[in-house]
């Protein structure tokens, strides 16, 4: 293994080298050693220290040691910080993958400006790019241009990236335009326990599409002689099949009535940029949706997803926890009305500014002060509903903040079989968080937050809400493998050490 090891080492020596254009001898110079230690060390036949790699990546002014970010990222924090000053909400992931998806539409160029950098857009990014669609970050890496191709090319799919995220499945929908038969791999995503995607196949069915899951793969046929004689009823009011349904009727020759739709954030992005190319979509914010389907879409269009409420909600828990005074910028407060009003009634001291525009000229943001506060537990119990309800993603923050509380409070995740599991994990970090079932847990209040070391649970929210309580607790801990929290979050460590954390980003090699 550790042989293993030094040839690859040694190998991205070499590439960086010849890279930078010079010799074995050159870069022997530079470091001050002999041109058989550079060829020993390439080949992997020479034990080389940090301080050594260090060294090489200064004199090649290449980051050598970037050779480690094909291995785990996991987090050092020192707690017991508080957070001062103000901090800005990125755009949303669930957003930005959905209109990814959406590019698939429309033979023109997209623009989609200031798209989290954040491995589930990666992840869609490495789909769309294997199989013929031309992406490139623009603007200091802030933008993101999309044209796709004539031809789609689907049997060269990445089919790894497609199964790291569940997001693939919005695919289908424009998808079911392009071909009259394609496979898709099965979508992957947070390990939340059983998450169907027969709602998907349901409501696709009204275009002709059917699919037959065989061994890790959909094969879907679509049969043109199909078309939706009547309005679709979704059988779950879910985000991403809403957004499937609206992917499919954007280029259906007809008016298309989806009922039992959600009315989420990354639903209304998806329908602002379906206007954008020049699908009109009614009845958006609200469970109907009609859309007027355009046959071909040929749009030069750019757009500006809205900011992720989900990412509010950490950064205001991130407040909560550490008892800090802190300023969240670019809030969308229609996605967190619930929330807050939740806050307010357990104590929560805080302050809006006036609403202004975000970006996409619809969704209304705020900057909102949140203050130490002492906060009571809710008299009665924290549980999600579809959208205007509280965000089934912002359920876990409440157990943090639960934890901080005075008091027990009932979070009832009736949703996700697993996720509720995953936050008795902040037991280890000092909480009391006792599972009910499944779904149910008490947490007693408040908590005397200690440092711990342990693994990331492997869903994103509860993975956040483990390095917040790592921000509370006094002195170091370790949360390791945080690939999952990078899914949704845009470096989400630098952005907390701006306003005073202390978290250290380390990894294997
Ligand atoms: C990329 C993206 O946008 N992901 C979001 C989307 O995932 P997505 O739309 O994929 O969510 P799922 O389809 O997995 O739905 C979540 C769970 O809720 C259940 N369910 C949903 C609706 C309903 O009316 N009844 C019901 O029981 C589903 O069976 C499932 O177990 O929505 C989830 C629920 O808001 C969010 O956690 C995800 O962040
Ligand atoms: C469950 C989530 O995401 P996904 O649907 O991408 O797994 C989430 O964002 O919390």
């Amino acid at each position: 293994m550790a042989d293993d090891y030094l040839v690859r080492i040694g190998r991205l020596i070499r590439d960086a080298r010849q890279h930078r254009g010079w010799t074995q001898t050159q870069l022997a110079d530079a470091l001050g050693t002999s041109q058989s230690a550079v060829n020993r060390i390439e080949r992997g036949n020479q034990n080389i220290s940090l301080e050594m790699i260090a060294r090489i990546g200064e004199a090649l002014d290449s980051e050598i040691i970037s050779l480690g970010y094909a291995g785990p990222m996991h987090l050092r924090v020192v707690g017991g910080r508080q957070l001062s000053g103000s901090i800005d909400v990125k755009t949303s992931k669930n957003a930005c993958v959905a209109l990814l998806c959406a590019t698939l539409l429309n033979a023109g160029k997209t623009t989609l400006r200031r798209v989290a950098r954040i491995e589930e857009v990666y992840r869609i990014l490495e789909v769309l790019g294997s199989i013929g669609v031309r992406t490139r970050w623009i603007n200091n890496g802030s933008d993101l241009e999309i044209v796709p191709p004539a031809e789609l090319n689907l049997e060269a799919m990445d089919t790894e990236a497609a199964r790291r995220t569940r997001s693939v499945i919005m695919f289908l929908g424009p998808l079911l335009h392009r071909m009259d038969h394609f496979k898709l791999p099965y979508a992957g995503g947070c390990d939340l326990g059983t998450r169907t995607v027969t709602p998907h196949m349901t409501a696709l069915r009204h275009f002709g599409l059917e699919i037959t899951a065989t061994d890790g793969t959909y094969l879907a046929e679509v049969d043109r002689s199909v078309e939706p004689k009547r309005a679709i009823v979704l059988t779950e009011r879910g985000d991403t099949v809403t957004e499937n349904a609206l992917l499919a009727a954007a280029r259906h020759d007809g008016v298309t009535v989806i009922r039992n739709a959600s009315s989420n954030y990354m639903v209304q992005d998806l329908c602002f940029f379906l206007e954008e190319l020049g699908v009109k979509v009614e009845g958006v914010g609200t469970t109907t949706l009609t859309v007027h389907g355009v046959t071909h879409i040929d749009r030069d269009v750019d757009y500006a997803p809205s900011e992720d409420p989900v990412e509010a909600m950490s950064l205001l828990a991130a407040a909560v926890v550490t008892e800090s005074e802190l300023t969240i910028r670019r809030v969308p407060v229609e996605f967190l009305e619930i929330e807050l009003a939740v806050l307010e009634e357990m104590g929560l001291d805080h302050e809006r500014s006036t609403e202004y525009a975000a970006d996409n000229g619809r969704t209304r943001l705020i900057d909102l002060t949140v203050r130490p506060s002492k906060l009571q537990a809710p008299i009665d119990k924290i549980h999600p509903m579809p959208f205007p309800g509280l965000n089934i993603d912002n359920v876990p923050f409440f157990a943090a903040i639960a934890a901080s509380a005075q008091g027990q409070t009932l979070i009832h995740d009736w949703v996700y079989d697993n996720r509720a599991i995953y936050l008795t994990d902040l037991n280890r970090l000092g909480a009391q968080v006792k599972l009910l079932d499944p779904h149910r847990v008490l947490v007693d209040g408040p908590t005397r937050w200690r440092s711990s070391e342990m693994m990331c649970p492997p869903a994103l929210r509860p993975a956040v809400v483990v390095l917040l309580a790592m921000m509370a607790a006094e002195g170091t801990s370790v949360l390791r493998n945080v690939y999952v929290i990078n899914r949704g979050y845009e470096d989400l460590a630098e952005r907390l050490n701006s306003i005073g954390a202390q978290i250290e980003i380390f990894r294997d090699i």
